[in-house]
């Protein structure tokens, strides 16, 4: 992806968490993706890691309306995804992503276990939360213009636990740079 989309989708995310009084740490540890698809208004994500401990990890992110997640599993990490501002639809498969229906999900939403279709988006609206357990396949876009989500998980690793359906996938992207970098991303 181009850098100078990587700085408008860092000032957009700057804009609207400081709108919604959401403050950062200092040097935020930024994470701009496009998930080396290059379709970043499509499937791209914007991520602050809060806190990254061998134990758990935090993270913040923000994307606009559609804009997707692919769907992917982690094989060690446990998650919860909590809507901050905005709505968020969340989607889970059973088996593969390539499905809906035909099965039931018994998924953790704001703490208590609902049975779910499988490959129907779940709606989470500001203050709610869904618990993605490990090889859950999971996929996530903003309903809402722009959306912050929230990720409190066991111990992160993005180099080795993200598995995504599309085998294309690259979890970090590769930059052309078409202008000077507002912030250096956790990649580089
Ligand atoms: O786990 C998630 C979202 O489910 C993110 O932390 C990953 O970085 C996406 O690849």
């Amino acid at each position: 992806m181009k850098r100078s989309e990587i700085n408008y989708a860092v000032r957009s995310a700057i804009n609207f968490f400081e709108r919604n009084g959401w403050v950062l740490p200092p040097n935020p540890a930024w994470d701009v993706t496009d998930f080396g698809l290059g379709i970043f208004r499509k499937e791209g994500l914007v991520l602050v890691n809060l806190a990254a401990e061998s134990e758990y990890c935090e993270k913040l992110m923000y994307a606009w309306r559609d804009q997707t997640t692919p769907a992917h599993y982690h094989k060690q990490k446990k998650e919860d995804i909590i809507c901050r501002v905005g709505e968020l639809a969340v989607t889970l498969w059973g088996e593969s992503p390539d499905t809906v229906g035909g099965q039931v999900i018994n998924v953790k939403i704001n703490g208590e276990y609902r049975a779910v279709s499988n490959g129907e988006p779940i709606l989470l609206k500001a203050g709610e939360r869904i618990t993605i357990t490990p090889l859950l396949w999971h996929a996530f876009y903003p309903v809402s213009a722009e959306c912050i989500i929230g990720e409190v998980s066991t111990a992160n690793d993005d180099e080795n636990d993200n598995f995504f359906w599309d085998t294309e996938i690259g979890r970090f992207p590769e930059i052309i740079e078409d202008e000077p970098p507002l912030v250096k991303l956790l990649s580089e």
